[in-house]
């Protein structure tokens, strides 16, 4: 029997165990999506205790603790910082078959080397000796990047961002860690929101442009996409309950546009065309520009009214939703195409069972000398777990070629999360040795080089303008 979070863990074969130690392991990471806050970085913030390093704004986490039967006063409530964590090791002993199982202990264990199980009857100690630990400059965001050999950190950011911190970040010369801004241009797309002339207004203030109609909109929007690029923004990023896309012409969008402008209220069908226009104009842009656009397509967001009156969005109330996508999906793509702006893309499906859709999407678009133009996301948000995992790759190397990948992302609010790489690649592994052992794939150099390039290399490559 093997023992818990031992130095092969999840590496079940000989071939999974040497590809792990002497390839993977000390990959550097590109982590081209996620959702870290820059200034933390930029200022280096200490952190008081482990609350705020590892419980804020970890949806994932909160979630689990609401399914074990914690009160909110001690998830985003007002107990106190010990309160949270005790109620947060309370729940860790339930989550035996959770990733987040996984994650906690590789967390405590890689970054703090604490070996213990967390629970209630550690939660004391573990809460002492972490917290004295942070204390230490090695404990500090820097360093939680720098000690996770991390070269490349992709953030979301709304285009009316200043990108105040990412510019300041690119001056300072004591970080060599490229810390680069992702353009999220939700506010421009949701047009149904309440909170859409709200953003319009910071889209006028932050482009220097008075934004009255759809041309208005798309120069400011240009404005942005420039501007990014200048702060050495190299991707977009959108996040799609479903993918319906039509063809609309510039007059029916500006139309729709003046319509909400007003506050005349919507069908859904002009949602629909707006969005599609809106979405074909900033897909040329971006190509432009050689971003990649990633489209993270499925998600059912703000499911609980109660919860979201009164924490907002992404705290945990999002879940898998059963739109289709390959037509609307195949429609958009080709569209860009044929008008040769399609740019680099990459395609995440929150329901699994959207796996082979995405998948053979891929196949359909090409460049000579872009290896995969098209790509097929890890897996994304509730199938980031082992199963799904395997299922993603296997996935892919059915129906693509695996060995382009670009690999995992951490996706996550936390500075801990870079853990995640590491779990990715030892589920690689031990997947393709697992292939090895069984005879389907040979024992090979070539597989030394298939798990470089996918755990760093291909990333690295396609996100670079090269
Ligand atoms: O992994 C899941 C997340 O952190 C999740 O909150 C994000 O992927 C978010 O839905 C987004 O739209 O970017």
């Amino acid at each position: 029997m093997k023992r818990f979070l031992d130095n092969d863990f999840l590496l079940n074969t000989d071939t999974a165990q040497k590809l792990y130690n002497d390839i993977a392991k000390d990959l550097p990471i590109h982590d081209f999506h996620c959702h870290l806050d820059p200034q933390e970085i930029l200022e280096n913030k200490s952190f008081k205790n482990m609350t705020q390093v590892w419980l804020a704004g970890d949806h994932y986490k909160w979630r689990a603790m609401r399914l074990n039967g914690v009160s909110e006063k001690f998830i985003t409530g007002d107990s106190s910082d010990w309160g949270k964590f005790e109620a947060w090791a309370d729940t860790v002993p339930n989550l035996i078959g959770n990733p987040l199982y996984h994650w906690t202990h590789m967390e405590l264990k890689t970054f703090f080397h604490v070996d213990k199980l967390l629970s209630p009857e550690t939660a004391r100690e573990i809460w002492e000796e972490c917290n004295e630990k942070l204390q230490q400059p090695e404990f500090k965001p820097r360093k939680f990047v720098e000690r996770s050999n991390v070269q490349f950190i992709g953030t979301t950011d709304d285009p009316t961002s200043m990108l105040e911190y990412h510019k300041l970040l690119k001056e300072d010369e004591s970080f060599k860690v490229t810390i680069a801004p992702t353009f999220r241009p939700d506010g421009a797309l949701f047009l149904e929101k309440t909170t859409f002339h709200d953003w319009l207004e910071k889209l006028e203030k932050s482009s220097g442009q008075s934004v009255q109609t759809i041309d208005d909109l798309l120069n400011a929007m240009q404005q942005r996409v420039n501007y990014f690029d200048k702060i050495g923004c190299r991707a977009s990023d959108h996040g799609l309950s479903q993918m319906v896309f039509t063809d609309v012409a510039k007059e029916e969008a500006g139309r729709i546009f003046i319509k909400r402008y007003s506050n005349e209220k919507l069908t859904n069908e002009e949602i629909v065309n707006y969005q599609s226009f809106l979405l074909f104009e900033l897909g040329k842009m971006y190509a432009e520009k050689k971003w990649v656009m990633q489209l993270h397509i499925g998600a059912t967001r703000n499911n609980n009214t109660k919860m979201f009156n009164r924490l907002g969005a992404d705290a945990g109330f999002d879940s898998i939703g059963d739109s289709s996508m390959a037509e609307g999906l195949s429609r958009f793509l080709d569209a860009l195409d044929q008008e040769n702006a399609l740019p680099k893309t990459v395609l995440y499906n929150l329901n699994p069972r959207d796996n082979y859709v995405l998948a053979t999407m891929t196949g359909n678009f090409y460049e000579a000398g872009i290896p995969a133009k098209v790509q097929f996301g890890s897996a994304w948000w509730f199938n980031d777990h082992i199963d799904g995992m395997v299922q993603q790759l296997k996935d892919l190397g059915n129906l693509g070629l695996l060995s382009h990948f670009i690999g995992m992302l951490t996706d996550s609010r936390s500075l801990l999360s870079f853990v995640r790489h590491d779990y990715f690649r030892r589920i690689l592994c031990n997947l393709i040795g697992e292939w090895v052992e069984e005879g389907k794939a040979p024992n090979d150099r070539l597989l030394e080089k298939m798990v470089r390039n996918i755990g760093y290399e291909n990333a690295e490559r396609y996100f670079t303008n090269r």
